[in-house]
């Protein structure tokens, strides 16, 4: 095929913006999806994205359409991760394509990520084309939109498309408007072989498929490829691409886009951004800007039942298999036992592991409260990372310690800025800039401790504004911070779990919130139970749950032995998301008291 003939693109759109929907009409449009294989949003593979309506995996696919000009085209369709902790993937996907179609909800208008997004492809030089999607609903106002993408993005919106992806408008237009506006991809076959790795994934029976964008060169069955970053090479197994299914061809050359598979065993190998070449014909210098991409948030991870260990080890390593940007470390707990540190892009990101392991793999798991990584400054001259509050030396140890910030931009209708500006303050965020777009809505950003923002930020920014705010952000730098670690104690026992780093102002405001939202959810036991707060040794809050004796069997006259079962049956039931410490038992929610106290 003709370079002339070939259009690699990408959809940049905000979170349910239709994205999907719209990437299904067009595979529906040119066949590359019959009716009767159809199934919705094709491109979301897994279950959970298909649930919570969110892109993880990018997929790409291969349409063929002959345009109204008569002639047939390849368009290569490279779909991108959609939320903000998968920034790094979404810019390696928009720079394998030469345009991109920017999707907004013509209801809502352009969010935070809508901005982001097409930065980055703007960045990437791409050609951009305005969709305005949702046409069908009563509250779409195309033109007002049109009006705000001028005016906030200033791409020219006069030729925009109107579609609806749900009633199949404008499909036929958004693919002529492809072929007329992106420009065909240009490189060289003759050249030694240079190839952007931007997706892989581990297949349980191919091995690792990795997807590439062929800069220069051509790539073959039975070629020795090798990665530039580590300098591992493989011999070419299959090359190929999807439309919409695996298809072998004979060779992918410069400008095309596919697939390969190569005995790669670990996707930990074959990481996003890297550069592919021949092994014995390399090219000279590999592609730019490629970066590790490294877990900004941890958490413990452990299992209720500790009979589940080796079922939880198995299931992350299962996991990270086809993860190279989660990690995880074997990590004990005074007060929970075995686990593990786990470490992830961001809290989505943390979220759905989490949620994999509980509903795929049939785990139980108690999760502490996410932090972040911290640069602890020793005395001695030396600085180490900690990800947890339990590997802070002691106080006479360290000179100084160093947060993480971000730039967070957070886009709001009017009416909300206050909340916001107030709960930025809180976050210990020092303004930016306040702009406002449109004379109703408003872009606020802010610089804030990653710190904060993983314990409760999202949720907070959601209900502050009904669920109108969209939020993006990037890691900023790192600064000194007066932090100190939080401890709480349960009967003089310090439950290492429930340790907290936080900044020096907040720790008796938080300490006093914990220990008395934790009152409420440790259950009355045969004992009294003390629950204090402290910071190094000074205690600086106190709660006590009064001893109470409970007795289920109690309810039961007579000697209904079947009634007696039951009860305790529902007894052990009321356990299960119970753990020990020392000789009390905390609930689950106890663990997660850390995230829903306020300040
Ligand atoms: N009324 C209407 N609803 C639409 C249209 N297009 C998509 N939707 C709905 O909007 C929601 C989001 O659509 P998706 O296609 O999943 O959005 P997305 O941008 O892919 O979302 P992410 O995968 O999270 O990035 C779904 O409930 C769709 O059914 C449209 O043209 N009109």
């Amino acid at each position: 095929m003709v370079l002339e003939h070939i259009r690699n693109f990408s959809i940049i759109a905000h979170i349910d913006h239709g994205k999907s929907t719209i990437a299904d009409r067009l595979l529906e449009f040119t066949g590359a999806l019959s009716a009767r294989e159809k199934q919705d949003q094709f491109l979301d593979k897994m279950d959970l994205e298909r649930e919570r309506g969110i892109t993880i995996k990018a997929q790409t696919v291969r349409l063929n359409y002959r345009a109204d000009d008569g002639k047939d085209y390849i368009l290569n369709l490279i779909d991108t991760p959609g939320h903000v902790d998968f920034t790094y993937e979404v810019s390696r996907s928009l720079t394998a394509c030469e345009g991109g179609l920017l999707v907004v909800d013509a209801s809502q208008g352009v969010e935070a990520q809508t901005l982001a997004n097409v930065y980055l492809a703007l960045d990437a030089n791409l050609e951009v084309f305005v969709v305005l999607n949702k046409i069908d609903l009563p509250a779409a106002e195309p033109d007002r939109v049109k009006a705000e993408i001028e005016e906030i993005i200033g791409l020219d919106t006069h030729d925009a498309v109107l579609a609806s992806a749900k009633e199949g408008i404008g499909t036929k237009e958004i693919l002529e408007e492809i072929v007329k506006k992106i420009p065909p991809p240009q490189g060289d076959p003759n050249k030694p072989l240079k190839a952007l790795l931007f997706d892989s994934w581990y297949d349980q029976y191919q091995g690792v498929i990795i997807l590439v964008r062929i800069v220069d060169g051509i790539v073959k069955k039975g070629d020795k490829i090798q990665l530039m970053s580590n300098r591992k090479s493989y011999e070419v197994l299959k090359a190929g691409v999807f439309s919409p299914d695996m298809r072998e061809v004979p060779a992918l050359t410069a400008g095309e886009v596919g697939f390969i598979i190569a005995g790669i065993r670990e996707v930990a190998d074959a990481k996003v951004g890297d550069t592919v070449t021949l092994l014995h014909n390399p090219c000279d210098a590999a592609l730019p800007g490629y970066k590790e991409v490294k877990p900004m948030v941890f958490s413990g991870l452990y299992p209720i039942d500790t009979s589940q260990y080796e079922s939880l080890r198995d299931a992350l390593a299962k996991l990270k298999l086809n993860d190279s940007s989660f990690s995880y470390d074997p990590e004990t707990s005074l007060a929970l036992g075995f686990g593990f540190r786990c470490g992830f892009l961001g809290l989505l990101h943390m979220e759905i592991i989490q949620e994999r392991l509980e509903r795929e793999f049939n785990l139980e798991l108690i999760t502490t409260a996410p932090t972040v990584v911290y640069r602890v400054h020793g005395t001695d001259g030396n600085m180490i990372h900690i990800q947890s509050a339990n590997q802070l030396p002691q106080t006479q140890e360290i000179a100084y310690v160093e947060e993480p910030f971000i730039l967070a931009s957070i886009h709001v209708p009017n009416e909300f800025v206050g909340g916001i500006l107030a709960l930025c303050e809180e976050k210990r965020g020092v303004q930016r800039e306040i702009k406002y777009l449109t004379p109703t809505r408003v872009m606020v950003v802010y610089e804030l401790p990653l710190n904060e923002v993983v314990l409760d930020f999202y949720d907070r920014l959601k209900s502050i504004t009904k669920g109108y705010a969209s939020l993006d952000y990037e890691l900023l730098d790192y600064r000194q911070s007066e932090l100190v670690r939080l401890n709480i104690m349960i009967n003089g026992e310090v439950v290492d779990a429930l340790s907290l780093i936080i900044h020096k102002d907040k720790a008796y405001y938080r300490g006093r919130e914990l220990v008395s939202k934790m009152k409420e959810l440790i259950p009355r036991q045969m004992f009294e139970i003390a629950i204090q707060a402290a910071v190094g040794t000074k205690v600086i809050a106190r709660e006590t749950v009064k001893a109470m004796r409970k007795d289920v069997l109690a309810k039961c006259y007579g000697g209904d032995i079947t009634r007696k079962r039951k009860l305790l049956e529902k007894q052990k039931e009321g356990k299960k998301r119970m753990k020990n410490v020392g000789n009390v038992e905390l609930p689950q929610e106890a663990f997660l008291a850390i995230l829903k106290v306020e300040g």
